[in-house]
Parts: C-alpha cells; sequence; structure tokens
C-alpha cells in the first residue's frame, strides 16, 4: 500500500517532532535518518514516514540535493502528499534553505505552487497578517534574533520566502480560515491564478490548522512545522477512523515490525540503565532548562577550549566525569555548551561561527558514541543540529516514537540490533528537544516520566 503522507525534516528534532505529532493524529508513522535508511518494503498498515535529514544550514547546493533524494525515497514508496518540515520559527539563512529547497521539490514534482505554514500554536508559534510571532513576540523580536546560526532579524514570511526563493507569496487571511476549509481552498484557487507562488495562510490556534489540513488533502506538496502535519493527519484519519484504530491496534500487537511507531503510552517500555542530558542548544528556553537542571542534578559546562584543542582527550575526560555521576539514585548528569547570546558572540568572534559550530556539534557526536560504549542507554538531548549530529554519532537508522514529554518532543526507541552493541541487541531511548520547546523543568519531566512506566534491559555491565 502507498504511504499517505512522506516527509523529509530539515532537522533531526523537527522530524521527531512532526512524526510525535503524526502518531497523535492517528497515523502509524515510521521515522528514519537518511533515505537509504528506508527498507524496500515498508508494512502495509504504515501510512507516513518521516526521514530526518540535518540541511537547515549547510550549503544550499547540498540542501537540495540531499532533500531530492529524500523525496525520491518517499516517492518510491508512492507517498500521496509530500511535507517538508522546516522549523516553526522558519530558521533560516538569507540564502536558505528553505527557498531553494522548496523550489527544488516543486520543480520535481511538476508543481507551480504550495503554502507556507510554519505555526504551531500549542507552542506559541502562530502567524497573522503573514507575520510569525513566538508568543507575544514578532519573531525578529523573539530569542531566534540571537541563534548562533540562523537569527531571524524579519518576521514576515512574504518578505523571508520572497529573499531566498524564485516566486512571489500571497497571505491568506485571518478570516478566511476561519471562515473555514472551502473559503481556504477558493483563497488558494485565486492566489494560484493571480501568479503566486507561495500562500502564507494565517493561523492563530489548533483549530485553524486543522481547517487548513482539510482544505489541503489534495495538495501534492505542503511545507511548513510540525502542526501542518497534525493539522493535515488530522483530517486524513478522520474520515477513516474506524479503519486507523484496527491498524494500530495490530501495529502495538507486532511491536517492532518496519520500525511501526507505536500511537499510544500505555503499553510503551522504556530501555534501562544509565542516561544523560547533552545540551547544544543556546535559546532562551535552553538557557532556562540547564539553569532549572543545574539546581537538581550534577552539571558540567564545557571548555570550550578545550574542545577546540583536543577533542579526543577531553573527550576522555568528559565520558570519566559523566560515568562518575551516573547512578540509578540520582538524575542523569548533564554535559551542556548552552551559553548567553554574550558568551555565543564573543566565542564566534574569536573562533569563527561555523567552525564552532560544527567543533561542538563534533563533540558531542564523539561523546555520545563513547558514552554508549560506556553503557549509557538514554539520551537527552537538546537542540536540532546537536539531536543530528548525536544521532549520526550513535549510528542510528530509524525509531520508533514513544509518549510525548512536551508538545512536539516525544521519547523515541531506536530500531532494534542497528548500532552494534557489546551485548547484541539492546536499544537506545533518545529524546530529541527542540531549542526552544518544553517548560523549564524539561530535562527532569522527561525523566520523571520514564520512571513513571515500566523499563526493560539492564545497560551497564
Ligand atoms: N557556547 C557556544 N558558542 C557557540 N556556538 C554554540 C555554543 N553552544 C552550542 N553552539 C552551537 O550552536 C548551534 C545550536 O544549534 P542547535 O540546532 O543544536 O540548537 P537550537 O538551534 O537552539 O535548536 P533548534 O534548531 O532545535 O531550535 C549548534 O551548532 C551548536 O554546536
Ligand atoms: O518546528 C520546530 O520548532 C521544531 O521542530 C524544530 O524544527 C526546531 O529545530
Amino acid at each position: 500500500m502507498a504511504l499517505r503522507i512522506g516527509v523529509l525534516a530539515d532537522d533531526f528534532t523537527g522530524a521527531t517532532d512532526i512524526a510525535g505529532f503524526l502518531v497523535s493524529a492517528g497515523m502509524t508513522t515510521v521515522q528514519f535518518t537518511s533515505p537509504e535508511g528506508l527498507p524496500e518494503q515498508l508494512d502495509d498498515r504504515v501510512d507516513a514516514a518521516v526521514i530526518s535529514m540535518k540541511t537547515r544550514s549547510i550549503a544550499p547546493g547540498d540542501a537540495v540535493a540531499q532533500s531530492l533524494q529524500a523525496l525520491n525515497a518517499l516517492r518510491a514508496h508512492g507517498a500521496e502528499q509530500i511535507i517538508f518540515k522546516y522549523c516553526s520559527t522558519f530558521d533560516s539563512t538569507g540564502e536558505g534553505n528553505i527557498g531553494p529547497v522548496t523550489d527544488a521539490l516543486l520543480d520535481a514534482m511538476g508543481e507551480t505552487f504550495t503554502v507556507l505554514a510554519p505555526a504551531l500554536p500549542v507552542n506559541g508559534r502562530t502567524v497573522y497578517q503573514g507575520h510569525l510571532f513566538v508568543h507575544d513576540q514578532p519573531l525578529d523580536e523573539s530569542g531566534m534574533r540571537d541563534h548562533p546560526v540562523t537569527p531571524m532579524t524579519d518576521s514576515s514570511l512574504v518578505r523571508l520566502i520572497q529573499a531566498q526563493a524564485q516566486g512571489s507569496a500571497v497571505v491568506i487571511p485571518y478570516a478566511t480560515v476561519q471562515a473555514g476549509p472551502e473559503a481556504v481552498q477558493q483563497a488558494l484557487q485565486d492566489a494560484r491564478s493571480s501568479g503566486a507562488r507561495y500562500a502564507v495562510p494565517d493561523t492563530l490556534d489548533m483549530r485553524h490548522l486543522e481547517t487548513l489540513g482539510a482544505a489541503l488533502t489534495d495538495m501534492p506538496l505542503i511545507t511548513g512545522g510540525s502542526g501542518i502535519g497534525y493539522g493535515l493527519a488530522r483530517a486524513v484519519t478522520q474520515t477513516r477512523a474506524v479503519t486507523q484504530t484496527r491498524a494500530v491496534t495490530q501495529t502495538r500487537e507486532t511491536g517492532q515490525d518496519a520500525g511501526a511507531s507505536r500511537s499510544a503510552d500505555a503499553d510503551w517500555t522504556f530501555t534501562s540503565g544509565p542516561a544523560v542530558v547533552l545540551s547544544g542548544s543556546s535559546s532562551q528556553m535552553t538557557n532556562a532548562q540547564v539553569r532549572d537542571y543545574r539546581g537538581r542534578a550534577a552539571a558540567l559546562p564545557l571548555e570550550i577550549s578545550s574542545v577546540l584543542a583536543d577533542a579526543e582527550g577531553y573527550c576522555t575526560e568528559v565520558v570519566s566525569w559523566v560515568m562518575e555521576q551516573q547512578s540509578a539514585d540520582t538524575p542523569a548528569p548533564l554535559v551542556y555548551a548552552t551559553a548567553s547570546p554574550e558568551e555565543v558572540r564573543a566565542a564566534q568572534r574569536e573562533h569563527g561561527a561555523q567552525e564552532l559550530s560544527a567543533a561542538i556539534e563534533k563533540f558531542f557526536a564523539r561523546l555520545a558514541r563513547a558514552l554508549r560504549e560506556h553503557g549509557t542507554r538514554r539520551f537527552i538531548v537538546a537542540g536540532g543540529e546537536t539531536s543530528g549530529a548525536v544521532t549520526q554519532g550513535l549510528g542510528v537508522r530509524g525509531f520508533e516514537v514513544g509518549p510525548q514529554i512536551a508538545p512536539g518532543v516525544p521519547w523515541t526507541r531506536t530500531l532494534p540490533g542497528e548500532h552494534p552493541q557489546p551485548a547484541g541487541e539492546e536499544t537506545l531511548d533518545l529524546a530529541l528537544k527542540s531549542g526552544n520547546f518544553g517548560e523549564e523543568d524539561f530535562f527532569a519531566a522527561a525523566q520523571q516520566l520514564v520512571s513513571q512506566q515500566p523499563s526493560t534491559q539492564e545497560g551497564r555491565a
């Protein structure tokens, strides 16, 4: 059977974010960490496949090439609709990559029109008059203006996309979205006829996402955040509620087949064993979360100079420190590069922004791999790029998606037997947190959820 929805996500936390929302809307969803990871045959019961990439801030040409590869893999499985998932805060540079990738996908699919729908109201991301807000602030006045890699200095989605893509954009205003799916479809039709290439729908609450989902069930390419994924999935599953219930039940019974995700939490089992928190995000919320967690657990700030001077030797030191702190009775230790905007700017001036980001990400990947080799089985990671580096460092091919810790952040479990372990078939549990997601106590909340449910497998011998 063909996939109903195929998603290509430009970072790893974004991918688990949308996978979690597709699952919560009733879709049986599989997630893979590369196009090659997709097996030739997917189980018939799978509705949606998500491919996580790390294309948000690489060179536009590379992002386009990798995205087209992911598109081909999803289309080879007959995906009826494609979602290009990017950040709910439209993270991109002046050159892209949202514009170039959207244009390349449109061209490859023989299409000339799509929507840009980053809104995720449950997490405070709304769009009004085509401007993106983060809670009560326009995007360019929010913490995103200080992002280390993709600082956002404009809130107008129309201007942002027109600066990095080939066509013009129009806003579908609030009143139209409020009026329902037919009104939206008419407005899309009008926008297309006027020669626009992108439509930016105002979106103030989760009901608007359901309206948009219902209006977009025939659009071959949709771009945006996990919210529009949720809206679309709801529109699809609501029309086949009975069949879907049966499919999800079967997936639970068969468990690991084809990496099918589970859609409910009651029978989710966590992998037991030592845990660690790795934070490479310097977002406002992650800064608050790190502050909160430092009061609860052992915490080690990374010495950037040691990361740059002797990553291998320093990694060995950090591994020893983590292992000394890990015990069944205490919260997982935290290792963090998280810093204030002023500290980040100063470090970037000294070492170069890209070099520094790459070195820190590489360090986290190395650290995660070494910790896994020494028995760590549960990783809580903050930051999309950081999560990409860690997941790739761990050699993970795909995930099952489990209970949500916070909107957009589910616990996930690696597919078994994918990352050779001394003891064979152990899985790893990963919580990949987008920079600005979760409440201040997120790191503790993630572990609290684990302690409330059953665990399997002992990690360290
Ligand atoms: N102290 C620091 N100084 C400079 N750069 C840093 C520092 N700490 C982390 N970084 C880099 O900043 C980038 C943060 O990006 P990341 O995607 O991990 O977090 P985020 O952008 O907050 O999360 P998300 O993309 O999920 O919103 C990474 O490349 C990381 O290596
Ligand atoms: O959409 C979001 O905000 C997140 O899934 C994300 O992509 C952050 O990296």
